[in-house]
């Protein structure tokens, strides 16, 4: 895929089987990105009609998580798990199913899925996902979630889908990552951007600002001095974007730049944030740093974490990596200085 040769207007279909005619041990992964894109196609049919199709918005029962399913994420989930049915995949750890949902016994390979990502936009026109990792299927008898309990660093391929103003799969098979857009009249993805590289700098940022006073002292500290713009230490005015769209607000990010920002905060079941490891984080985390940019908790590497459960959280960071290694330094400094450091001081707008 990143060979270089690849055009852009290229099929999708064509660009995969590139990639397998390079490297064949790619064939059933390559199978499976083909199968969730032809389920995105449908899923993007559905989401295109809006409310002509019927009230996609609806509140149906309540997901492992809790949040209400809305009829999106029930529509969105059976398509792409009768898509994955058809491919070579053992196991699916979907945001929409309690349980690792069992598929194909003996297939090569494992997907975790967020079927519908962005739900809260369902309804009011505005861009939501699909988003996906690819893993190898791990057979152990004793362990029902082992082929998810890898760190993100197994991911053999990893990719979302923006519904947005046009449908895009941004895919990365892990050399590159590379942006397709569909083409409605063909029914197919074509290729559009070969190669994402992320400006190690930026001016903006990404955050749920309302939860301003649940957030930790180094999140308000890294916020604070992005609000001082050039009068304080970052030395530049900064703007604001939240979409509200996990995927979204990702694609900016990798189109121009920027950080986002999903911190753990002390609002209750938010210590880790909101946003899942195994089907949010991890997926865009290989994505960010397969275009150059950078993917942690604040601190840690994204991709070096193993789940121990397949809805588990993650508090994530993301994006142009002078920016992801700043918000590091914010939490060694509370580390080191146990919140005195001077990036604590009584100064700023949210503290005056
Ligand atoms: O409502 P909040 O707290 O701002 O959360 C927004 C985040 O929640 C999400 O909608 C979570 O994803 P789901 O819609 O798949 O549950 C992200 O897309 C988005 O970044
Ligand atoms: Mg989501
Ligand atoms: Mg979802």
């Amino acid at each position: 895929m990143a060979d270089g040769s690849l055009e852009v207007g290229a099929h999708l279909d064509a660009c995969l089987a590139r990639a397998v005619s390079h490297n064949p041990a790619l064939k059933d992964t390559a199978a499976v990105v083909s199968a969730i894109a032809g389920a995105a196609i449908t899923i993007s049919e559905v989401i295109g009609r809006g409310a002509l199709g019927g009230d996609l918005a609806a509140a149906g029962s309540q997901n492992s998580d809790g949040d209400v399913q809305k009829a999106l994420d029930v529509i969105a989930h059976q398509r792409v798990t009768e898509a994955l049915q058809a491919a070579p995949v053992a196991e699916v750890a979907s945001e929409e199913a309690d349980e690792v949902m069992r598929l194909n016994p003996g297939a090569p390979l494992a997907v975790a899925i967020d079927p519908l990502d962005g739900s809260s936009n369902i309804g009011v026109n505005m861009a939501v996902g699909t988003i996906f990792g690819i893993r190898p299927a791990v057979q152990d008898e004793a362990n029902p979630i082992a082929s998810f309990t890898t760190p993100g660093t197994a991911q053999l391929a990893a990719g979302f889908v923006t519904y947005g103003p046009a449908t895009a799969l941004v895919l990365t098979l892990g050399e590159g990552t590379q942006v397709y857009v569909l083409d409605r009249a063909e029914r197919a993805f074509r290729l559009t951007h070969p190669g994402l590289d992320v400006p190690t700098t930026a001016k903006e940022y990404a955050i749920n600002a309302s939860n301003a006073r649940h957030w930790e002292g180094p999140i308000k500290a890294f916020i604070e001095d992005c609000l001082r713009g050039a009068e304080g230490p970052r030395d530049k005015d900064y703007n604001m974007r939240w979409l509200g769209s996990l995927v979204a607000d990702a694609q900016r990010v990798l189109m121009r730049g920027g950080v986002f920002l999903y911190p753990g905060d002390q609002r209750k079941g938010y210590a880790q944030g909101r946003l899942r490891l195994l089907y949010e984080a991890a997926p865009i985390a290989m994505l960010m740093e397969q275009a150059g940019a950078g993917a942690t908790d604040g601190e840690r590497r994204i991709l070096d974490i193993a789940a121990t459960g397949i809805h588990e959280r993650v508090p994530l960071v993301f994006g142009s990596t002078e920016e992801v290694a700043c918000v590091a330094k914010y939490f060694d400094g509370r580390n080191h200085a146990a919140g005195r450091s001077p990036l604590f001081g009584q100064r700023g707008l949210m503290r005056s």
